[in-house]
Protein backbone atom coordinates (compact mmCIF):
# COMPACT_ATOMS: atom_id res chain seq x y z
CA UNK A 1 0.00 0.00 0.00
CA UNK A 2 1.46 3.00 -1.05
CA UNK A 3 1.89 6.27 1.71
CA UNK A 4 -1.27 8.27 0.43
CA UNK A 5 -3.27 5.04 0.97
CA UNK A 6 -2.59 4.38 4.46
CA UNK A 7 -5.70 4.20 7.15
CA UNK A 8 -6.44 7.13 9.16
CA UNK A 9 -6.43 5.94 12.78
CA UNK A 10 -7.27 7.59 16.33
CA UNK A 11 -6.39 6.67 19.63
CA UNK A 12 -8.51 7.72 22.66
CA UNK A 13 -7.19 7.24 26.15
CA UNK A 14 -3.57 8.26 24.60
CA UNK A 15 -2.11 9.30 27.28
CA UNK A 16 -2.37 6.73 29.41
CA UNK A 17 -0.14 3.35 29.56
CA UNK A 18 -2.17 1.65 26.97
CA UNK A 19 -1.80 5.02 25.12
CA UNK A 20 1.64 4.85 24.66
CA UNK A 21 1.74 1.63 23.71
CA UNK A 22 -0.22 2.21 20.51
CA UNK A 23 1.61 4.89 19.25
CA UNK A 24 4.94 3.06 19.65
CA UNK A 25 3.46 0.01 17.94
CA UNK A 26 1.31 2.00 15.57
CA UNK A 27 4.19 4.85 14.52
CA UNK A 28 6.01 1.34 13.46
CA UNK A 29 2.98 0.17 11.16
CA UNK A 30 3.24 0.57 8.01
CA UNK A 31 -0.33 0.96 6.60
CA UNK A 32 -1.73 3.32 9.39
CA UNK A 33 -1.43 6.66 10.07
CA UNK A 34 -2.26 7.82 13.91
CA UNK A 35 -4.33 10.92 13.03
CA UNK A 36 -6.27 12.08 16.13
CA UNK A 37 -5.70 11.25 19.79
CA UNK A 38 -7.97 11.97 22.49
CA UNK A 39 -8.75 11.69 26.21
CA UNK A 40 -10.04 14.16 29.09
CA UNK A 41 -7.55 15.52 31.80
CA UNK A 42 -4.76 15.97 29.30
CA UNK A 43 -7.22 17.77 26.56
CA UNK A 44 -5.29 20.77 24.89
CA UNK A 45 -1.62 19.50 25.80
CA UNK A 46 0.53 18.21 23.25
CA UNK A 47 1.23 14.22 23.41
CA UNK A 48 4.76 15.45 23.27
CA UNK A 49 4.24 17.38 26.01
CA UNK A 50 3.25 14.69 28.06
CA UNK A 51 6.10 12.45 27.23
CA UNK A 52 8.99 14.20 25.80
CA UNK A 53 10.95 11.19 25.34
CA UNK A 54 8.77 10.90 21.87
CA UNK A 55 8.52 14.07 20.80
CA UNK A 56 11.40 13.30 17.88
CA UNK A 57 8.48 11.13 16.38
CA UNK A 58 5.18 12.39 17.38
CA UNK A 59 3.93 15.93 17.82
CA UNK A 60 -0.20 15.49 17.86
CA UNK A 61 -2.84 17.39 20.32
CA UNK A 62 -4.84 15.61 22.62
CA UNK A 63 -8.41 16.46 22.20
CA UNK A 64 -11.74 16.42 22.61
CA UNK A 65 -13.93 13.57 22.13
CA UNK A 66 -17.12 14.43 19.72
CA UNK A 67 -17.08 10.82 18.14
CA UNK A 68 -18.82 12.20 15.01
CA UNK A 69 -15.55 14.47 14.04
CA UNK A 70 -13.30 11.49 15.06
CA UNK A 71 -15.36 9.52 12.18
CA UNK A 72 -14.58 11.81 10.17
CA UNK A 73 -11.17 11.99 10.42
CA UNK A 74 -10.10 7.79 11.35
CA UNK A 75 -10.81 4.70 10.00
CA UNK A 76 -10.33 2.69 12.93
CA UNK A 77 -10.42 4.14 16.26
CA UNK A 78 -9.40 2.65 19.26
CA UNK A 79 -10.12 3.21 22.98
CA UNK A 80 -7.68 3.08 25.24
CA UNK A 81 -10.07 4.02 28.49
CA UNK A 82 -11.55 3.05 31.97
CA UNK A 83 -13.88 0.50 31.84
CA UNK A 84 -17.38 2.23 31.17
CA UNK A 85 -16.61 5.11 28.56
CA UNK A 86 -16.21 3.02 25.64
CA UNK A 87 -20.03 2.28 25.46
CA UNK A 88 -20.88 5.79 25.53
CA UNK A 89 -18.12 6.19 22.62
CA UNK A 90 -18.30 2.65 20.19
CA UNK A 91 -21.97 2.92 19.21
CA UNK A 92 -21.51 6.47 18.03
CA UNK A 93 -18.42 5.38 15.76
CA UNK A 94 -19.81 2.14 14.26
CA UNK A 95 -23.00 4.38 13.35
CA UNK A 96 -20.38 6.75 11.17
CA UNK A 97 -18.83 3.27 9.56
CA UNK A 98 -15.62 2.99 11.89
CA UNK A 99 -14.03 -0.47 12.89
CA UNK A 100 -13.59 0.18 16.75
CA UNK A 101 -11.37 -1.58 19.04
CA UNK A 102 -12.21 -1.22 22.50
CA UNK A 103 -8.98 -2.16 25.31
CA UNK A 104 -11.19 -2.20 28.44
CA UNK A 105 -13.83 -4.88 29.54
CA UNK A 106 -17.00 -3.07 28.00
CA UNK A 107 -17.49 -5.36 25.06
CA UNK A 108 -16.03 -8.55 26.71
CA UNK A 109 -19.02 -10.08 27.65
CA UNK A 110 -21.62 -12.35 25.71
CA UNK A 111 -23.98 -11.34 28.45
CA UNK A 112 -24.17 -8.10 29.07
CA UNK A 113 -26.31 -8.41 32.51
CA UNK A 114 -22.86 -10.39 33.29
CA UNK A 115 -20.77 -7.27 32.93
CA UNK A 116 -23.85 -5.21 34.59
CA UNK A 117 -23.58 -7.33 38.05
CA UNK A 118 -20.11 -7.46 37.96
CA UNK A 119 -19.13 -3.78 36.56
CA UNK A 120 -22.45 -2.27 38.18
CA UNK A 121 -23.25 -0.18 35.77
CA UNK A 122 -26.27 -0.39 33.43
CA UNK A 123 -26.20 -0.73 29.92
CA UNK A 124 -28.39 0.54 26.92
CA UNK A 125 -26.38 -0.63 23.71
CA UNK A 126 -27.13 -4.53 24.16
CA UNK A 127 -27.43 -4.52 20.12
CA UNK A 128 -24.13 -2.74 19.63
CA UNK A 129 -22.57 -5.14 22.30
CA UNK A 130 -24.57 -8.60 20.60
CA UNK A 131 -22.21 -7.95 17.65
CA UNK A 132 -18.70 -7.36 19.56
CA UNK A 133 -16.34 -9.95 19.06
CA UNK A 134 -14.23 -11.21 21.78
CA UNK A 135 -10.40 -9.92 20.98
CA UNK A 136 -8.33 -12.87 21.53
CA UNK A 137 -7.15 -14.23 18.12
CA UNK A 138 -5.60 -17.48 19.08
CA UNK A 139 -9.17 -18.37 20.34
CA UNK A 140 -11.95 -16.26 17.72
CA UNK A 141 -9.57 -15.51 14.76
CA UNK A 142 -12.36 -16.25 12.43
CA UNK A 143 -14.93 -14.17 14.41
CA UNK A 144 -12.37 -11.40 14.35
CA UNK A 145 -11.45 -11.38 10.77
CA UNK A 146 -15.51 -10.21 10.34
CA UNK A 147 -15.94 -8.08 13.21
CA UNK A 148 -16.56 -4.41 13.07
CA UNK A 149 -16.46 -4.03 17.00
CA UNK A 150 -13.74 -5.92 18.80
CA UNK A 151 -13.83 -6.01 22.72
CA UNK A 152 -9.85 -6.49 23.41
CA UNK A 153 -9.67 -9.58 25.68
CA UNK A 154 -8.27 -8.93 29.65
CA UNK A 155 -4.77 -9.04 30.62
CA UNK A 156 -4.92 -11.83 33.08
CA UNK A 157 -8.08 -13.65 30.97
CA UNK A 158 -5.38 -13.62 27.89
CA UNK A 159 -2.47 -15.34 29.84
CA UNK A 160 -4.58 -17.59 31.51
CA UNK A 161 -6.99 -19.06 28.85
CA UNK A 162 -4.06 -19.15 26.61
CA UNK A 163 -3.16 -21.91 28.75
CA UNK A 164 -6.31 -23.46 29.78
CA UNK A 165 -7.31 -23.58 25.51
CA UNK A 166 -5.57 -26.90 24.56
CA UNK A 167 -7.11 -28.59 27.74
CA UNK A 168 -10.31 -27.61 27.26
CA UNK A 169 -10.96 -27.89 23.89
CA UNK A 170 -9.80 -31.24 23.87
CA UNK A 171 -11.25 -32.40 27.26
CA UNK A 172 -8.16 -33.23 28.81
CA UNK A 173 -9.13 -32.17 32.46
CA UNK A 174 -12.01 -31.56 34.66
CA UNK A 175 -13.16 -28.11 34.35
CA UNK A 176 -14.33 -28.09 37.46
CA UNK A 177 -11.22 -28.52 39.24
CA UNK A 178 -9.34 -25.34 37.34
CA UNK A 179 -7.44 -23.38 40.06
CA UNK A 180 -5.56 -19.82 38.52
CA UNK A 181 -2.75 -17.96 40.48
CA UNK A 182 -1.36 -15.17 38.99
CA UNK A 183 0.93 -11.92 39.37
CA UNK A 184 0.84 -8.57 37.69
CA UNK A 185 3.48 -5.46 37.66
CA UNK A 186 1.80 -2.35 38.63
CA UNK A 187 1.76 -0.94 35.41
CA UNK A 188 -1.70 -3.47 35.29
CA UNK A 189 -3.13 -0.49 37.33
CA UNK A 190 -2.61 2.16 34.65
CA UNK A 191 -1.26 5.68 34.94
CA UNK A 192 -3.70 7.36 37.09
CA UNK A 193 -2.65 7.94 40.32
CA UNK A 194 -3.45 4.78 42.91
CA UNK A 195 -2.17 4.39 46.47
CA UNK A 196 -1.41 0.55 46.45
CA UNK A 197 0.40 1.23 43.30
CA UNK A 198 3.15 3.47 44.97
CA UNK A 199 6.29 2.63 45.08
CA UNK A 200 6.39 2.78 48.96
CA UNK A 201 3.35 0.45 49.08
CA UNK A 202 3.96 -2.07 45.99
CA UNK A 203 8.11 -2.17 46.37
CA UNK A 204 9.63 -5.25 48.62
CA UNK A 205 5.99 -6.68 49.20
CA UNK A 206 4.01 -9.30 47.24
CA UNK A 207 -0.05 -9.91 48.30
CA UNK A 208 -3.14 -11.26 46.55
CA UNK A 209 -6.40 -9.19 45.97
CA UNK A 210 -9.57 -9.63 44.76
CA UNK A 211 -9.49 -13.40 45.57
CA UNK A 212 -13.45 -14.76 44.59
CA UNK A 213 -14.29 -11.57 43.26
CA UNK A 214 -11.69 -10.23 40.91
CA UNK A 215 -13.43 -8.78 37.52
CA UNK A 216 -11.52 -10.98 35.48
CA UNK A 217 -13.32 -14.41 36.81
CA UNK A 218 -16.37 -14.08 34.68
CA UNK A 219 -14.38 -12.80 31.47
CA UNK A 220 -12.14 -16.22 32.39
CA UNK A 221 -15.63 -18.60 32.66
CA UNK A 222 -17.07 -16.70 29.77
CA UNK A 223 -14.42 -18.30 27.61
CA UNK A 224 -13.43 -21.33 29.65
CA UNK A 225 -17.61 -22.25 28.81
CA UNK A 226 -16.93 -21.59 25.23
CA UNK A 227 -14.12 -23.84 24.80
CA UNK A 228 -15.75 -26.62 27.28
CA UNK A 229 -19.28 -26.75 25.97
CA UNK A 230 -20.46 -26.23 28.93
CA UNK A 231 -20.43 -24.49 32.31
CA UNK A 232 -17.18 -23.60 33.94
CA UNK A 233 -16.22 -21.94 37.08
CA UNK A 234 -12.56 -21.19 38.35
CA UNK A 235 -10.61 -20.14 41.34
CA UNK A 236 -8.91 -17.22 40.39
CA UNK A 237 -6.54 -15.40 42.69
CA UNK A 238 -4.50 -12.32 41.36
CA UNK A 239 -1.56 -10.96 43.11
CA UNK A 240 0.21 -7.22 42.58
CA UNK A 241 4.16 -7.97 42.14
CA UNK A 242 6.84 -5.18 42.83
CA UNK A 243 7.87 -5.15 39.12
CA UNK A 244 6.48 -2.84 36.12
CA UNK A 245 5.90 -4.72 33.37
CA UNK A 246 4.52 -8.72 32.84
CA UNK A 247 2.14 -11.44 34.33
CA UNK A 248 2.98 -14.98 34.93
CA UNK A 249 -0.18 -16.63 35.43
CA UNK A 250 0.10 -20.57 36.54
CA UNK A 251 -3.04 -22.70 35.90
CA UNK A 252 -3.41 -26.21 37.75
CA UNK A 253 -6.58 -28.91 36.36
CA UNK A 254 -7.17 -32.49 37.14
CA UNK A 255 -6.29 -34.97 34.41
CA UNK A 256 -9.23 -36.82 33.64
CA UNK A 257 -6.98 -39.94 32.59
CA UNK A 258 -4.35 -40.03 35.49
CA UNK A 259 -2.09 -42.16 32.72
CA UNK A 260 -0.87 -38.96 30.49
CA UNK A 261 2.40 -38.13 31.70
CA UNK A 262 4.36 -34.58 30.53
CA UNK A 263 5.30 -35.45 27.36
CA UNK A 264 1.72 -36.71 26.41
CA UNK A 265 0.50 -32.39 27.56
CA UNK A 266 3.25 -31.18 25.62
CA UNK A 267 2.96 -32.99 22.35
CA UNK A 268 -0.56 -32.04 22.52
CA UNK A 269 0.43 -28.37 23.07
CA UNK A 270 2.96 -27.93 20.65
CA UNK A 271 0.73 -29.21 18.15
CA UNK A 272 -2.48 -27.23 19.44
CA UNK A 273 -0.18 -24.30 18.89
CA UNK A 274 2.02 -25.27 15.99
CA UNK A 275 0.34 -22.08 13.42
CA UNK A 276 0.36 -19.92 16.35
CA UNK A 277 3.44 -17.69 16.05
CA UNK A 278 2.55 -15.68 19.01
CA UNK A 279 2.31 -18.85 21.49
CA UNK A 280 5.67 -20.05 22.42
CA UNK A 281 5.37 -24.21 23.70
CA UNK A 282 8.86 -24.24 25.84
CA UNK A 283 10.82 -27.12 25.99
CA UNK A 284 10.21 -29.81 28.36
CA UNK A 285 11.24 -28.93 31.78
CA UNK A 286 11.78 -25.27 30.78
CA UNK A 287 9.59 -22.78 32.32
CA UNK A 288 9.39 -19.12 31.11
CA UNK A 289 9.99 -15.98 32.93
CA UNK A 290 7.91 -12.54 32.40
CA UNK A 291 11.18 -10.70 31.46
CA UNK A 292 11.48 -12.98 28.19
CA UNK A 293 8.04 -11.69 27.19
CA UNK A 294 9.15 -8.11 27.87
CA UNK A 295 7.99 -5.40 24.89
CA UNK A 296 6.76 -8.32 22.43
CA UNK A 297 3.21 -9.80 22.06
CA UNK A 298 4.55 -13.11 22.68
CA UNK A 299 3.10 -15.40 25.30
CA UNK A 300 4.76 -18.40 26.54
CA UNK A 301 3.78 -21.27 28.09
CA UNK A 302 5.60 -24.29 30.27
CA UNK A 303 3.79 -27.47 30.34
CA UNK A 304 3.90 -30.05 33.39
CA UNK A 305 2.37 -32.81 35.20
CA UNK A 306 2.51 -34.36 38.69
CA UNK A 307 1.96 -37.83 38.88
CA UNK A 308 1.20 -37.91 42.69
CA UNK A 309 -1.29 -35.40 42.17
CA UNK A 310 -2.86 -36.18 38.69
CA UNK A 311 -3.04 -32.73 38.30
CA UNK A 312 -1.48 -30.39 34.84
CA UNK A 313 0.24 -27.42 35.68
CA UNK A 314 1.16 -24.69 32.95
CA UNK A 315 3.31 -21.65 33.16
CA UNK A 316 2.15 -18.85 31.13
CA UNK A 317 4.20 -15.33 30.86
CA UNK A 318 3.16 -12.05 28.94
CA UNK A 319 3.73 -8.60 29.24
CA UNK A 320 0.29 -6.78 30.30
CA UNK A 321 0.83 -3.93 28.10
CA UNK A 322 1.44 -5.54 24.90
CA UNK A 323 0.53 -9.07 24.18
CA UNK A 324 -2.30 -7.86 27.38
CA UNK A 325 -3.26 -5.21 25.66
CA UNK A 326 -1.87 -3.14 23.30
CA UNK A 327 -0.18 -5.47 20.54
CA UNK A 328 -3.12 -7.88 21.04
CA UNK A 329 -4.98 -4.89 19.97
CA UNK A 330 -3.13 -4.22 16.64
CA UNK A 331 -3.10 -7.75 16.10
CA UNK A 332 -6.80 -7.85 16.37
CA UNK A 333 -6.59 -4.57 13.88
CA UNK A 334 -4.74 -6.29 11.25
CA UNK A 335 -7.12 -9.40 11.32
CA UNK A 336 -9.60 -7.02 10.79
CA UNK A 337 -8.35 -4.94 8.11
CA UNK A 338 -7.51 -8.18 6.22
CA UNK A 339 -3.63 -7.26 6.95
CA UNK A 340 -1.06 -9.72 7.65
CA UNK A 341 -1.48 -10.09 11.34
CA UNK A 342 2.30 -9.85 12.69
CA UNK A 343 2.61 -6.31 11.16
CA UNK A 344 4.24 -3.63 13.75
CA UNK A 345 4.09 -6.76 16.11
CA UNK A 346 7.25 -6.84 18.27
CA UNK A 347 8.77 -10.41 18.56
CA UNK A 348 12.15 -9.85 20.05
CA UNK A 349 12.29 -8.42 23.86
CA UNK A 350 14.84 -6.16 25.21
CA UNK A 351 16.47 -8.48 26.93
CA UNK A 352 17.70 -8.37 30.24
N1 LIG B 1 -2.73 -1.52 32.06
C1 LIG B 1 -2.93 -2.78 31.65
O1 LIG B 1 -2.08 -3.66 31.84
C2 LIG B 1 -4.16 -3.14 30.92
C3 LIG B 1 -5.23 -2.28 30.82
N2 LIG B 1 -6.34 -2.64 30.12
C4 LIG B 1 -7.47 -1.73 30.01
O2 LIG B 1 -7.17 -0.71 29.06
C5 LIG B 1 -7.83 0.49 29.41
C6 LIG B 1 -6.78 1.59 29.55
O3 LIG B 1 -5.89 1.20 30.57
P1 LIG B 1 -4.56 2.00 30.91
O4 LIG B 1 -3.94 2.51 29.67
O5 LIG B 1 -3.79 1.15 31.81
O6 LIG B 1 -5.18 3.22 31.72
P2 LIG B 1 -4.55 4.64 32.11
O7 LIG B 1 -5.11 4.98 33.43
O8 LIG B 1 -3.07 4.58 31.97
O9 LIG B 1 -5.13 5.62 30.98
C7 LIG B 1 -6.48 5.93 30.96
C8 LIG B 1 -6.76 6.86 29.79
O10 LIG B 1 -8.14 7.15 29.78
C9 LIG B 1 -8.33 8.54 29.62
N3 LIG B 1 -9.53 8.94 30.35
C10 LIG B 1 -9.80 8.76 31.66
N4 LIG B 1 -11.04 9.23 31.97
C11 LIG B 1 -11.54 9.71 30.81
C12 LIG B 1 -12.78 10.35 30.46
N5 LIG B 1 -13.73 10.57 31.36
N6 LIG B 1 -12.96 10.71 29.18
C13 LIG B 1 -12.01 10.49 28.26
N7 LIG B 1 -10.81 9.92 28.52
C14 LIG B 1 -10.59 9.53 29.78
C15 LIG B 1 -7.10 9.18 30.18
O11 LIG B 1 -6.94 10.42 29.51
P3 LIG B 1 -6.54 11.79 30.22
O12 LIG B 1 -5.18 11.62 30.76
O13 LIG B 1 -6.64 12.75 29.11
O14 LIG B 1 -7.58 12.06 31.30
C16 LIG B 1 -6.02 8.17 29.83
O15 LIG B 1 -5.52 8.45 28.57
C17 LIG B 1 -8.56 0.22 30.73
O16 LIG B 1 -9.90 -0.11 30.47
C18 LIG B 1 -7.83 -0.99 31.28
O17 LIG B 1 -8.66 -1.76 32.12
C19 LIG B 1 -6.41 -3.82 29.46
C20 LIG B 1 -5.39 -4.73 29.54
C21 LIG B 1 -4.19 -4.46 30.29
C1 LIG C 1 -2.32 -4.73 38.77
C2 LIG C 1 -3.74 -4.34 38.45
O1 LIG C 1 -4.34 -3.51 39.09
N1 LIG C 1 -4.30 -4.97 37.44
C3 LIG C 1 -5.65 -4.73 37.01
C4 LIG C 1 -5.91 -5.56 35.80
C5 LIG C 1 -5.43 -4.91 34.55
C6 LIG C 1 -6.55 -4.29 33.80
O2 LIG C 1 -6.55 -3.12 33.54
O3 LIG C 1 -7.56 -5.10 33.50
P1 LIG C 1 -8.16 -5.33 32.08
O4 LIG C 1 -7.25 -6.30 31.42
O5 LIG C 1 -9.53 -5.87 32.34
O6 LIG C 1 -8.30 -4.07 31.36
C7 LIG C 1 -6.70 -5.15 38.00
O7 LIG C 1 -6.49 -6.09 38.74
O8 LIG C 1 -7.81 -4.57 37.94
Amino acid sequence: MSAQNRIPVGIIGASGYGGIQLVRLLLEHPLVDITYMGGSGSVGQNFADLYPHISHAVNLPIENIEPEEVADRAQVVFLSLPNGLASKIAPRLLAKGCKVLDLSADYRFTDLQVYESWYKETRTDGEVNSKAVYGLPEIYRDRIATANLVGCAGCYPTASLLALQPLLKQGLVDPSTIIIDAKSGTSGGGRQPKTNLLLAEADGSLGAYGIANHRHTPEIEQVCSDLAGQEVLVQFTPHLIPMIRGILSTVYAKLRDPGLVKDDILTIYKSFYRNSEWVQVLPKNIFPQTKWALGTNLCYLGVEVDPRTGRVIVVSAIDNLMKGQAAQAVQCMNIMMGWEESLALPKLTFYP
